[in-house]
């Protein structure tokens, strides 16, 4: 540990120094900014501790910062931990004063290490904005019936759904879709149009039966009822129905023509219903694919043309490759009609092959795999001319490019401070009314999204249903009511509605559904909670920021979760959040297409606490408008670890609300609690003591097994054996570090405490004398539990395949 905080106790003297912080690295403007509002602030608050630069502190030293030297109190040590009380039990609150005088402290500018990065820089030019890489082209150039798209698709595409040129992607696959018949692999960047790409030609050949190139109805006349054309496979239920929607809005212009979908969640019987109706076009998950290709008789695929699979690469890492070779060759062994049972002619006008498509915006091994399976003498086909003409480094480039206008930014914030920066970064970004409508943040495993959830929402949200609120109301949907909920904390009085969602896996599938699209239509600003189910191709409008507050699991799947911002040529800002250490080198493995710009904690915390923090309604707080963001934060900080500590039982709250998944696998859900509405006050179960509390340890634990399954050649930069476990505690409001965190590794771990938590404060000094408190491979004490093991390389591969297959094939994604 660079410093354990000593030097913060020599006395400096009444009189301020002449520079009180001095911030270095990320952009001078934030510097600078960061400077002045120090600055104010201490002029503005002379009760308040002055933060002053540590002497020696070097560049990206964050601790210069910090709050100088802190009265040694009764209740603390000389290192500025306070002693709080231990539990629950013990009446968490800290008299009032206390908090108005920082007296007592949560300790988080303290101790902590700093980042390796010099992040000092020049000066910067602003940058000329990029012009959008996956925007439409310029209307005057192109324009969809130019690429042989009929007229009457054209025009509703220009005047009903406001599409009139097409985007790069598009410009390149309409054509060879519409005159070849050769098998395709569609590459290109998120948000470019894929969808599109693939759809309109497919759906131009099938109109093509019965119109004329004039666009006059030809004699024949195909209705639903005239042969399934096209099967499209996407890897969750999520993207096909958005594909259907796609779809759907096109088909408009072709109403005799019907898509559906197989998904699973509803009855297989009425997918078979649907599919006797007459189905032209079918949207299906691979599972359920496969299942009606099986046991559902009147699926006729001897008309199929096309077989689309979206998202390839995400279907093979969910381990559909057997169902997909399944598919595959049933649909190939069955004989292609080139007449359909009505007499129509379908070759000449359809493809007279049937033709395999294969979508993704990255490429990876899985992908060729799959393309071995699937794909005969098929074209690449790329966004640019330069990718598609073979030029080996543009091609490489631009598999992993992001799109060019969206900005990136990476805060490298100590583990402590983790919590509060997120929430500072939320209430900045909302803190003008429509600068951000939509945000998403992406966490690693559904406990610490459920965990987030409960904490950053309004606790007024957990009042049971009013008779206004109830189920027969109808703009309340009774799906949404444990995942979505006004947010606390990041409003401000010129935005002060913000719609919190959280979204996962584990969630029953009309839950999921509801949720996703509460968080689409949502007139407020929103902000979504979210696992990697949202990573992949997930088109929600006006999404302007997208938060990794827990880095991905692997590269391509970080470039899809900041896809989910930035599309079609919309700006969008990505934001980063790694750790100080190891973490900080994961940023020169990300494509160098689009700089990533060092944005500091310091000044993230500052611009998000500049005001005070609107705190839920059932707690008040002393906070005053005198304070400085850094006592604004510990007083955050402060107030989110007493919530955790609130006994439910005594009336304070009851956060217990999300028990929506009955407890699938792979989530630690299902702990024999559910529901905090009416119906579980009428039937009390067994309940933990402090569910707010149970959830933080639930998810922390359950974040340090996520953590191990970042995918083998990343683990250098997300150690496990470099956690500081104490710090990370603290990020999910934890005084203390939860044990428990078994579960394949093994157990020989160091029992520490959170710093500043209870048990007599100072925590880490268990910890730190073998090793730092941190996760260590190789150190053997046995304890009880408490604590998380050494990692064997063996170990953590078991724990991530188990992970995976768990997360992927069942809980996760649900596929039917
Ligand atoms: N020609 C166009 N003009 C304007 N908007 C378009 C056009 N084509 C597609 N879009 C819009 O672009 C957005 C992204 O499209 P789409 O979801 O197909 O992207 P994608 O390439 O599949 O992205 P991902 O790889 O993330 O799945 C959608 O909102 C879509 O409506």
């Amino acid at each position: 540990m660079a410093d354990d905080g000593m030097l913060l106790n020599f006395e400096l003297g009444d009189a301020p120094l002449k520079s009180q912080v001095k911030f270095k690295g990320g952009r001078w403007r934030d510097r600078l900014k960061a400077q002045r509002s120090a600055k104010q602030s201490h002029e503005e608050s002379p009760d308040s501790t002055p933060p002053r630069r540590r002497p020696g502190a070097t560049a990206g030293d964050h601790d210069a910062g910090r709050p100088a030297k802190r009265p040694r109190t009764e209740d603390g040590d000389a290192r500025g931990y306070a002693k709080m009380p231990r539990t629950a039990d013990a009446g968490p609150k800290p008299p009032s004063h206390a908090m108005k005088t920082g007296q007592i402290s949560s300790s988080l500018f303290t101790s902590n290490p700093s980042a390796v990065t010099d992040f000092d820089q020049p000066p910067a030019e602003e940058a000329e904005p990029a012009k959008p890489s996956n925007a439409p082209l310029s209307e005057g150039a192109e324009n969809f019936h130019s690429l042989g798209i009929s007229r009457r698709v054209a025009q509703h595409l220009a005047t009903k759904l406001e599409m009139k040129a097409p985007t790069a992607i598009q410009k390149n696959t309409v054509p060879q879709l519409i005159k070849e018949d050769s098998d395709a692999f569609l590459q290109a960047e998120t948000g470019s149009g894929k969808t599109l790409a693939y759809l309109l030609p497919i759906v131009h050949r099938i109109m093509a039966l019965s119109l004329n190139e004039d666009g006059t109805p030809k004699d024949t006349k195909v209705h639903r009822n005239s042969g399934l054309f096209a099967i499209i496979m996407a890897p969750t239920r999520e993207l096909c129905k958005q594909i259907a929607v796609v779809l759907e809005k096109v088909l408009r212009c072709a109403p005799w023509l019907v898509c559906t979908t197989v998904i699973g969640g509803e009855s297989k019987k009425s997918e078979k219903a649907r599919i006797r109706k007459g189905v032209n076009i079918l949207i299906a998950t691979p599972g359920r694919l496969a299942d009606h290709l099986d046991n559902t008789k009147v699926l006729n695929v001897g008309t199929v043309r096309w077989l689309v699979l979206d998202e390839g690469d995400r279907m093979m890492e969910m381990g559909f490759e057997d169902d997909i070779k399944t598919i595959v060759s049933k649909i190939r062994a069955d004989k292609l009609e080139k007449v359909n049972a009505e007499g129509v002619v379908l070759d000449g006008v359809l493809p007279s092959r049937r033709v395999t498509v294969l979508c993704s915006a990255t490429m990876k091994m899985n992908v060729q795999k799959l393309g071995e399976i699937s794909l005969e003498d098929a074209v690449h086909i790329m966004a640019s001319k330069a990718e598609m003409d073979g030029d080996a480094e543009a091609g490489t480039e631009a598999v992993f490019a992001a799109p060019s206008q969206l900005k990136q930014a990476c805060i490298v914030v100590p583990a402590k401070l983790r919590l509060v920066t997120l929430i500072a970064l939320l209430k900045s970004t909302f803190a003008r009314k429509g600068s951000v409508m939509k945000a998403i943040i992406f966490i690693s495993c559904a406990d610490s999204v459920d965990f987030h959830y409960q904490l950053l929402k309004d606790t007024k949200a957990l009042e049971p249903p009013t008779p206004d609120s109830s189920p027969t109301k109808p703009d309340r949907n009774p799906h949404t009511d444990t995942t979505v909920a006004p947010a606390a904390y990041v409003t401000s009085p010129a935005n002060p509605k913000v719609m919190l969602h959280k979204l996962h896996g584990s969630l029953a599938q009309p839950v999921r559904s509801a949720t996703l699209n509460a968080f689409s239509t949502c007139k407020d600003p929103a902000v979504l909670i979210t696992t990697d189910i949202s990573s992949r191709g997930l088109d929600v409008p006006a999404v302007d920021l997208v938060i990794e507050y827990d880095p991905a699991f692997a590269v391509p799947d970080h470039m899809h979760r900041i896809g989910r911002t930035a599309r079609a040529g919309r700006p969008g800002k990505a934001v980063l959040f790694l750790m100080p250490g190891s973490e900080e080198g994961y940023t020169s493995i990300l494509p160098a297409s689009t700089p990533i710009a060092p944005q500091l904690y310091e000044s993230t915390l500052q611009k998000g606490l500049a005001s005070a923090v609107n705190l839920p309604s059932t707690h008040t707080t002393s906070e005053t408008d005198k304070q400085t963001w850094t006592s604004r934060a510990e007083a955050l900080q402060l107030h989110l670890e007493q919530r955790l500590l609130a006994n439910p039982a005594a009336g304070a709250e009851d956060e217990n609300a999300d028990g929506d998944d009955g407890g699938k696998p792979g989530n630690a859900k299902g702990k024999g609690y559910s529901n905090s509405k009416p119906k579980s006050w009428a039937k009390p179960k067994p309940r933990p003591d402090n569910p707010l509390l149970d959830a933080a340890r639930q998810a922390f634990r359950s974040h340090i097994r996520a953590y191990a399954t970042h995918v083998r050649e990343e683990r250098v930069y997300f150690d496990i054996t470099q956690l500081h476990l104490g710090h990370l505690a603290k990020a999910f409001a934890l005084r203390e570090t939860p044990g428990g965190i078994g579960g394949g590794v093994s157990r020989r771990a160091h029992h520490h405490k959170a710093p500043g938590g209870g048990g007599g404060g100072g925590g880490e000094k268990k910890g730190r004398a073998s090793g730092g408190g941190k996760v260590s491979r190789g150190h053997d004490h046995d304890d009880d539990g408490d604590g998380v093991g050494a990692v064997d390389e063996d170990a953590a591969r078991r724990m991530r395949d188990k992970m995976r297959m768990v997360m992927n094939a069942s809980s996760e994604f649900n596929i039917g």
